[in-house]
Formats: C-alpha cells, structure tokens, sequence
C-alpha cells in the first residue's frame, strides 16, 4: 500500500481502543442508516454491506458486485470499490462508539474485479491520535485469502451529533439509534 503521511499516524499516537460496551468478537455490526448507499438495507442499488467484527478490534463484510455498479462494461467502478473501503471501514464507529467521518481515503487498485465477484473487506484501526483516527482497509476477491483487488488507508476525524444536526438529519440517525446517547 503507497500510504502518504497524512494517513500513517503520528509518533506517540495511541494503539486502536475498543470503547466499552462496544461489540464484541463475532458479533454483527448494524447499519448506521438503512437508506445509507454502502449499509442500508433500504437503498435499492446500494452494497447492503453486512459487517460483523472478528475479533472486537477489526471488522469484515462482504460484497458482490452487481450490474448497479459497473464502470467498464463488466467490472466494478472504481468509485463504487472506493465506496466499499470507505464503509466497511467508517464501519468502525461501532467499535469506538463514536461518530467519525472520512476526512481523506487513498485508494490502490490492483486487479479488476468482474461483476458477479464476492469481495472480502477487512478494515483495522492503526493508530488514534486526538480525533484522529488511522484506519486501513482490503477487499479480496472470493474468499478472506483470495487475491487482494484493493487497498485503501483513511484519515477518519470523530464529530460531535451536531455535524449531522448542522449539515444533515440527526433526527432520522436519531430515530434509527435509540440506544445511543448524543452526550455519553
Ligand atoms: C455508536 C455511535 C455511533 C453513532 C451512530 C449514529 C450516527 C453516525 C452517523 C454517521 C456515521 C458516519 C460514518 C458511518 C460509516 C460509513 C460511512 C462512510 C463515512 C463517510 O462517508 S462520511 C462522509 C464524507 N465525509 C465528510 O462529509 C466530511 C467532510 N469534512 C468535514 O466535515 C470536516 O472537514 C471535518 C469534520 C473532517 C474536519 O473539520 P473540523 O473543522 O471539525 O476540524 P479540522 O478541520 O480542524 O480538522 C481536524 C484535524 O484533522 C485534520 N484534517 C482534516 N481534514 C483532513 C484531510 N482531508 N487530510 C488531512 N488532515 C485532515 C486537520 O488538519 C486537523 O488536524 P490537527 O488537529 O492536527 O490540526
């Protein structure tokens, strides 16, 4: 992966921390919005990414491409395969138990991926620093050793609710999450 400095955590930065009451190893990880383009259930040509943690530290999720997500004829858009990194790692917030959104994501693409191809993500928190969070992320196609079709390192930065109140619908995230509090 050709990670630049503004994804590689600082020196001093803490190591990944599971917040309490977080999921725990092999338990799923929800949608955060049913209607969201990489998660929800909701949305009709979405990824309908279901993600679960392994651990309690990393997460995975699986996604087949579909004819909704084609560049080339025949093959995943890579924008769509960049979507697929952003989310399974913005997945992440239910292991920090905080809301995050993606401040810069670099992509490496290594192998087309036709449609019809299951791909296997995994992401992993690399380093916290302030609201600084360090994630990178894989898809392998057709199994969890498969070949590696993309990589990507993330910038992730926490914000309050009020980003979402401010510039979006808290209330229909809200609604969504009603186990969780605006001010833990
Ligand atoms: C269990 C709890 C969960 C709660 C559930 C409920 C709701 C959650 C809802 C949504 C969850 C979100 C994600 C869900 C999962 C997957 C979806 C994928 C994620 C996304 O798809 S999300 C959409 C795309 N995303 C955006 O829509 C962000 C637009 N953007 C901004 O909103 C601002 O830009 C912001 C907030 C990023 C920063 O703004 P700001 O004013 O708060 O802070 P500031 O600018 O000071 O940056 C602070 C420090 O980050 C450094 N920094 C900032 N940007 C950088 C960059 N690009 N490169 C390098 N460094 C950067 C600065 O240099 C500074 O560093 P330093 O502190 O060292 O000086």
């Amino acid at each position: 992966m050709t990670r630049s400095a503004l994804t590689t955590p600082p020196p001093g930065a803490a190591g990944p921390r599971p917040a309490s009451g977080a999921p725990g190893p092999g338990e799923p990880l929800g949608s955060h919005y049913s209607r969201c383009f990489g998660c929800g259930d909701r949305h009709p040509t979405g990824l309908h990414l279901k993600a679960v943690t392994p651990d309690g530290e990393t997460v995975v999720a699986e996604f087949t491409v579909a004819e909704a997500h084609q560049g080339a004829p025949g093959l995943a858009h890579g924008g769509v395969l960049a979507t697929a990194m952003d989310e399974v790692i913005g997945m992440s917030i239910w292991l920090f138990r905080r809301p995050y959104v993606t401040a810069r994501l670099e992509t490496d693409y290594l192998a087309p991926v036709p449609v019809g191809t299951t791909l296997h993500l995994r992401a992993w928190c690399t380093g916290v620093s302030g609201r600084k969070a360090y994630l990178e992320a894989e898809g392998r196609i057709g199994s969890a050793d498969g070949p590696v079709a993309v990589r990507a390192a993330a910038l992730f930065v926490e914000v309050g609710m009020e980003h979402f109140a401010e510039h979006g619908d808290a209330q229909t995230l809200l609604d969504e999450h009603h186990d969780y509090e605006v001010n833990p």
